[in-house]
Formats: structure tokens, sequence, C-alpha cells
């Protein structure tokens, strides 16, 4: 059960897994471990070794193999999913599996405890039936901003702006602000107009809105909704995320005015790796007024607090962003914000979002439940939990005929983009892709989230499945499982997530896969 706080149960598998090492050593997995050594120093030897299992796979042409190689990847090696832009830690631990042991679990999930402001957030609504008219926010605007969210064919508030925008503009001195809104709620503009707004009179040239994401992708995507919000004013923005060599970027940002060296752009868009560069290189951050975390849960490191060292911490308002703020107790007390609101609408499911499961019984039904799946109108991203599935299931949907792409593994920055492009212009109908892609990824024509592999944490599974029904549209999520993932379905539950089951019988078809 929740303990009222968000509104949401406090078992979160990654919020475990964050603990200090010093008490997960006695870990039920350690534990496991130590009983299994046990009773394999008590067993007799057997007279011959067993064949050891692949650990990579191969090339292969027969289906039959190539399935049981993605089980192998899958389901047996360590499960590490590459961080495409950034070295974070993981998201998740390797060895760890959310299905394990809940009742062990939930005894851990004790020792973390959420900070004092979090214990009367204000509940933003999760409807999006009768949403005001976008008039409602012309008193708080300028008139500029105004006809720019005109411009971009937005007619209604969405519930996160009608709570936040309002509050940013508010005259007084200003408080961080944490909010934990659904996927694809419209959180972007939420922090981009204020910001826009409360620049605009620019005085200096100065870095004065710095917005930390974690990829690459989701800072360009960013970026372009903030060109759009910021025509006909005065400010200018820039990403700072590796795509050109840090001597490019750092003479793009700087300019010489009488001998003085000032920075040519008002709002900087970043990945943390390259942030920590720049600040390394003396980029200057002593007039910084805003500083935007998205999707905060899952931007720990070491470049906030080298951050904080560089800011002047009375002038800077802190703003944290995320689906799954809650999922980090340990992380939200570490940020030191001050004078902090949180606002929740708690782990609500997305207006539109279905959620369906489908069991299946032998591992090479997989790929044909999925060639089931994708219709003619299907535009479906198809989560796998290792680089390697990805490229395995990827080749085996193509072989059978279908148009499909993966961008997992060692792709370069623009196959990925190449990937999306033909996604969004109906070309392929499915991308097969990790978790790199689970955040913030807007495409707005996927309607269709498939769970090829169940997902390693209750936050990835939110991330996952709101890639579709975004902006109030409808979309479903469907996830592959057998009767070992019950505690997987227990805790999304607890969620407030409920699964229609699909039967496994779906029209399976029986041609065979290979060509
Ligand atoms: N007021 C609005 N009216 C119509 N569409 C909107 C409005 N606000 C945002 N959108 C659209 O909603 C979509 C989702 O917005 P956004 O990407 O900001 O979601 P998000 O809450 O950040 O999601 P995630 O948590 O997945 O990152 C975008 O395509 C955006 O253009």
């Amino acid at each position: 059960m929740g303990d009222g706080l968000f509104d949401i149960p406090r078992y979160e598998p990654e919020r475990i897994e964050k603990l200090p090492e010093k008490k997960s050593r006695n870990s039920f997995l350690e534990k496991a471990k130590e009983r299994a050594a046990k009773r394999r120093l008590q067993e007799p030897l057997p007279e011959k070794e067993p064949e050891k299992r692949k650990t990579k796979a191969e090339p292969v042409n027969d289906i039959k193999t190539e399935v049981e190689n993605l089980s192998i990847n899958r389901d047996e090696e360590d499960i590490k999913t590459e961080i495409i832009e950034e070295n974070h830690e993981p998201e998740e631990p390797e060895d760890f599996k959310i299905f394990d042991n809940i009742q062990a679990q939930k005894k851990k999930r004790l020792a973390a405890s959420f900070p004092r402001w979090c214990e009367n957030p204000e509940v933003i609504d999760g409807d999006f039936t009768n949403l005001p008219p976008l008039e409602e926010l012309h008193e708080f605007l300028d008139e500029t901003i105004y006809k720019n969210l005109e411009a971009m064919n937005f007619t209604t508030v969405f519930p996160v702006q009608r709570a936040i925008i309002p509050e940013l503009l508010k005259r007084g001195p200003p408080r961080d602000l944490a909010v934990q809104a659904p996927t694809g709620s419209g959180k972007t503009i939420t922090f981009l107009v204020p910001i826009v707004q409360k620049l605009m009179q620019r005085a200096i040239p100065a870095i004065r809105a710095l917005i930390v994401l974690p990829t690459r992708e989701l800072a360009k995507q960013v970026y372009d909704v903030m060109l759009e919000l910021i025509k006909d004013t005065k400010l200018t923005g820039m990403i700072i995320g590796g795509a050109t060599s840090l001597e490019q970027e750092c003479n793009k940002l700087i300019q010489t005015i009488g001998g003085k060296k000032y920075a040519t752009c008002d709002i900087i868009i970043a990945t943390p790796g390259r942030l920590m560069d720049h600040l390394d290189s003396g980029m200057d951050l002593t007039r910084l007024r805003y500083l935007v975390v998205d999707e905060a849960d899952r931007m720990r490191g070491a470049w906030l607090e080298k951050l904080e060292q560089k800011t002047n911490r009375a002038l800077v308002q802190k703003l944290l962003f995320s689906a799954t703020l809650a999922s980090d107790p340990q992380f939200l007390s570490s940020l030191k914000l001050r004078f902090p609101k949180l606002y929740t609408s708690g782990w609500t499911q997305p207006a539109g979002l279905t959620e369906e499961m489908i069991r299946y019984g032998r591992l090479d039904e997989k790929p044909r439940i999925i060639r089931s799946l994708i219709k003619e109108d299907t535009r479906a991203l198809i989560f796998v939990n290792s680089n390697e599935s990805a490229v395995a299931l990827d080749k085996l949907l193509k072989k059978s005929g279908m148009r499909s792409e993966s961008i997992a593994g060692a792709l370069e920055n623009w196959q990925r983009t190449n990937a999306i492009k033909k996604f969004k212009k109906g070309k392929i109908s499915a991308i097969i892709c990790t978790d790199v892609v689970a955040r913030g990824l807007d495409l707005d024509c996927c309607n269709t989230v498939i769970n090829y592999d169940v997902a390693l944490s209750a936050a990835t599974h939110v991330h996952r499945s709101g890639r579709t029904a975004r902006a109030g549209s409808a979309g479903v999520c469907i996830t592959l499982c057998q009767l070992k993932h019950k505690p997987y379905f227990f805790m999304m539950k607890e969620l407030g997530r409920t699964f229609i089951q699909r039967s496994s019988k779906l029209e399976l078809k029986e041609e065979p896969m290979e060509e």
C-alpha cells in the first residue's frame, strides 16, 4: 500500500538498489548466492562438466537458434543498456531483477525516506477532459510568447501547465520546485514558457538559464521547442551536447566586447557530460537564474555538485521535472533545495493509455506475437533489455518482411536520427530499442509500445509506456510476459496500473519467419 505521500507505494526497486553498498551486501541476493554456493559444495561433483552456455549471439540462419540466442542475451547475460550520450550510472543494476523477492525488497525500502518538504505536495489534476482554453494563460503571458504558443497550434492548457506556469511567473522570492507529472503531459512547455518570459528583457549578455537533460536527443528536442518560443524575442539559446568539439562549442559560446568576455546566449541546453567539460574549462555561470533538471530522478552524478560551486546560490531557482520523481527519495534529499515545493499528480497513467499483457509459453513465440501485433497502421516502439537482443530481433523481423529498424548498439547519431525520421514518415512500422529511448522522446505518431522484455523497474515501465498516449491522445502498451513475471504485475497494480490480458492465441502468422 502507498504511504499517502505521493499516493504511491514506497516499493521501488531502483530506490532499493541505490542504498549504500554496505547494506546491499546483506541483501537477499547475496544471501541467496551464499546458500547456492553452500549447496554446490555439498553436492557431489558431476562426472563431466556440463557444456558451458554460449555468451554471445553469433550470426545464425536458423530462426530457432536466433530466438535462443535472443533469450540468452536477455535472460542470462548481464543486462547492459548502453547509454548513448552520457556515462551515467546505469539506471538499473546489472544483476538485479525486480521480480526476485518482493518481501525482502519491501523490508529494505523502509530504509529510504522522503525529505520533509515532500510531505504536503500540491496535487496536479490528471484530467485531460475539458481542458481550459489557452486564453486562460493570456493574463500571465507576454503578447509575443502568447502568439508563439498560438503559432505552435496550442489551443488548450494542460493541467501541469495550468498549475506551474502562473506559479513561476509570480512576483516574490523564488522557491525551488519539484514537479512530478505523467509522461507526455507537457512538462517542456511548463518550464520553458516562464523562463523565456522572465528573461525576455535582457540587460547584459550572460547565461541565465541552464536546462540539463540526460541525452543529446532530448536536448535537441527541448532546443527545438525553445526556438519556437523565443521567436521575436531578443533571446538566444544553444545546445551543448557534444555534437561538435569542446573547443568549437566554447568559441560559439563566448564573445569579446571591449576586451571583456561575455556569453553569446541566454539559455543553454546541456547534457551532463559535456556540461562538466565546460565547467572545467571555465564556463561563467555566476549570473545563472534558472537551473532546470529534466528527468531529474535519472540525473545523479558529480555534475550537480560541480555546478553548485560555479553558481550564485542566492540567485538560482532550481526546477526539477520527471514523471517518476518520487522513485528516488535519497536523491531528492540530497538536492539542497531552497524553500522547495512539490507538485505531483502521483504516478498516474496518461489519460489515453491502455495497458495490455500477452502471456507466451515458449520463447520462440515472442517474435511471432510481435508479427501478429504489427498491422498496417501500427507505429510501435519495441523495448528489449540489451543491445544484442535489439539487433537480433530487428534482423529476425526484417527477415519476416517487417519494416523495422533497431536504434540500439554502436549506431552513429545520424543513423538513429534517420531511423526516427523514417518512423515519423511511416516508412517503418517499428523501432526496436533499449531503455536509452525510454525517457522523454516525443514521437506523436507512436501508437503502440511493446515490452518484448519486461522492464527492469517500475519507473522504467512508466517511461517506456509513456512513449505513446502523449498529450491526451490514445495509445496502447503491450507487455509480453510469462507466469514468472506475476510479481511484476502486482507491483504495477500497486502503482495503480491495471492490465488487460489479451489472448496469446492471437492470429499468429503461421508462415515461416525466414525468407
Ligand atoms: N497545451 C498544449 N496543447 C497541445 N499540445 C501540447 C500542449 N503542451 C504540450 N503539448 C504537446 O504534448 C507533447 C508532450 O509534451 P512534452 O514532451 O513536454 O511531455 P513531457 O511531460 O515532458 O513528457 P515526458 O515525461 O515523457 O518527457 C508534445 O508533443 C507537446 O508539443
